[in-house]
């Protein structure tokens, strides 16, 4: 899609509404014109003494019919722009939520959930707003001002006084092209200030047990307060020259009107124009400098909102980082060997590599573990793996195929990725469990709690499987959270599975359950473990050491064990704590 295009798409699609609303709101202004028009009539009548009370009744009941015209045309004009607004609001939140599915982890990585809400929110609303005020205002105003231009230019009142009152006015436009890039840039400072401030509560709320455990409330509100300030200010900047240039067009209105006065008073004394001419001319430049005030709001709503599209425009012709190859193909990884090979990879903004010339193979049905320091580059490996980065070309290869050129689908939907913190949803532990197939039976939903040990708390809670999450689990203890993310993966029976140190949270015994079962259910299929705990990979086929990217040793539990290095070094300090415990 060309995104640049959102707004232009939208209207041609909405073009019969529009059109329909400024027929309605047009047929409303001019039916509302009579009214000076009727009541002059009146007043004409009533002046020559020939009212009736039939005249009466039948004057009463047009200016009735002109009210309830008005009424009906301008109200329904209205309710149309309103109603096609809303549609817009929904139509662009819906394609911006699609965009941020298809957006890759860097994205999220560098932007914090406050601005995609503000981009969802403000902007959204922004523009919406300004679509339908702008309608509504330029259609009132457009037929006002096209009435007063016709009823002068019908008039006897001579051209080069109609040219010489209305030149003030003439200067609006140049006033558009001078103020609007200043109001569109500082409304632009405004939303993005404003998305900062939806980033920062969203940050400080997420973090508020933190900061309440370490009693330091004070530092968060003047955190908040600083971008608060900063949005005041911005907003400030930007109300003092919107409201200069909103000023300067009643301004030039009012020098109209003395330039009218002035000049057209001469012009009556002198006797070149009548006294009725110099007041109709007075009243219809009067009667176009509301107009023109209208259409200087709509400008400056419209130089607001154009910030704001730009923003989405920007936003939605981002394009995801990982895609699929046009030719991309599905292959079924139950079979499929995992080739790493020359693998070096660094993350897009980082200045050295997290992985370094990774060599390993992992044979269709083998358990393998890999161990090693933080920030070692494990769960880099896992990552590639599941293509949230992409690797560099050919160095990752399932089955023969590159991983690049699968489809996201076939690759994803094959392995079974279990964080350390899996996301809780808010809502039941059955639905958390079957996220990935909501279809699942409840016996499918219980057989993986079991697999997860997490079974027997479940059914302690009051509802069982249907007992609601709060918001990111916040119900459940750590080890419980985990043990439900494990339970996720373990439901999907996939191909592959990959546990990035899912087992952490959990007590000894639970783990040594849980390695159990895995080491059960998974025979025969292809398992990665990754953990820090010797004890939780030590059955693997094989197990890969990895320090500051590289791998620095594989070899069974017991070659390693038995090999002076890190793993060794880690054993000792592993079992020395197990026989302190046991003693
Ligand atoms: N998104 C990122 N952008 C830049 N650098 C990153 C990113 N994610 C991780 N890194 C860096 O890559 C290196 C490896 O990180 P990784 O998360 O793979 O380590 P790990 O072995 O899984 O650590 P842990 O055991 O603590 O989970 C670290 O130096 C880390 O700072």
């Amino acid at each position: 899609m060309n995104s640049g295009r959102l707004l232009l798409d939208y209207l041609k699609s909405k073009w019969p509404h529009y059109g329909l609303a400024v027929v309605l709101i047009a047929a409303a202004n001019i039916i509302q014109s009579y009214y000076p028009r009727l009541l002059g009539d009146f007043t004409d009548h009533l002046q020559r003494g020939e009212l009736t009370p039939p005249l009466i009744a039948s004057y009463s009941l047009k200016l009735l019919a002109v009210g309830v015209l008005f009424g009906l045309l301008a109200g329904i004009g209205q309710y149309v722009v309103m109603r096609a607004g809303r549609y817009f609001e929904f139509v662009t939140r819906r394609k911006l939520f699609e965009h941020f599915t298809r957006l890759s982890e860097s994205f999220y990585s560098k932007h914090g959930v406050g601005k995609m809400l503000s981009y969802v929110m403000n902007d959204v609303t922004a523009i919406r707003e300004s679509i339908s005020m702008g309608i509504n205002q330029m259609t009132n105003a457009i037929i006002l001002l096209v009435a007063a231009v016709i009823m002068m230019a019908a008039s006897s009142i001579p051209v080069y006084l109609i040219a010489v009152c209305v030149a003030p006015l003439l200067v609006i436009p140049f006033l558009v092209v001078r103020f609007g890039p200043v109001i569109r840039k500082r409304s632009l400072t405004v939303q993005e200030s404003l998305s900062k401030m939806t980033e920062s509560a969203e940050e400080q709320f997420g973090g508020i047990r933190v900061t309440k455990k370490f009693a330091v409330e004070p530092i968060m509100v003047r955190r908040f307060g600083e971008t608060v300030d900063r949005i005041r200010d911005n907003q400030l900047s930007l109300v003092r020259v919107s409201s200069l240039f909103q000023a300067l067009i009643p301004f030039l209105g009012a020098l109209s009107l003395v330039v009218t006065l002035a000049f057209g008073g001469y012009l009556t004394i002198a006797g070149h124009i009548t006294l009725g001419n110099f007041v109709a001319l007075t009243l219809y430049i009067r009667m176009m400098v509301n107009p023109l005030q209208q259409i200087g709001n709509v400008i400056n709503t419209m130089q607001r909102s154009r910030a704001s599209l730009e923003r989405l425009n920007d936003l939605l012709s981002r394009r995801p980082d990982i895609r699929e190859l046009e030719e991309a193909r599905s292959v079924d990884l139950d079979r499929s060997a995992i080739r790493i090979s020359g693998l070096t990879f660094t993350y897009p903004e980082a200045e050295k590599p997290s992985l370094r010339d990774i060599h390993l193979t992992v044979e269709p049905g083998q358990t393998i573990g890999i161990i090693g320091k933080t920030g070692s580059g494990k769960t880099t490996l896992a990552k590639l793996l599941l293509r949230v980065y992409d690797p560099p070309e050919k160095t990752i290869r399932i089955g023969g195929v590159d991983i690049r050129e699968l489809t996201l689908e076939s690759l994803r939907g094959q392995i079974a990725y279990v964080p350390q913190e899996g996301f809780l949803f808010s809502t039941t532990i059955r639905d958390n469990i079957a996220f990935y197939r909501r279809d699942s039976g409840l016996d499918q939903v219980e057989r993986a709690a079991k697999q997860a040990q997490i079974y027997s708390n479940i059914l302690d809670f009051p509802d069982k499987f249907e007992t609601k999450l709060g918001e990111r689990g916040v119900t459940l203890s750590g080890g419980q959270r985990q043990r439900t993310s494990l339970a996720r993966g373990m439901i999907k029976n996939s191909p592959i599975l990959l546990l990035d140190d899912s087992v952490s949270a959990v007590d000894a015994v639970t783990e040594k359950a849980i390695i159990e079962t895995i080491r059960k259910e998974r025979a025969g299929r292809t398992t990665i473990l990754i953990a820090h705990r010797i004890s939780a990979l030590k059955h693997a086929d094989i197990i890969v050491v990895m320090d500051e990217g590289r791998i620095i040793q594989r070899g069974t539990h017991a070659q390693l064990a038995a090999q002076p290095g890190i793993y060794a070094m880690l054993h000792a300090i592993q079992e020395e704590g197990n026989q302190y415990a046991e003693g």
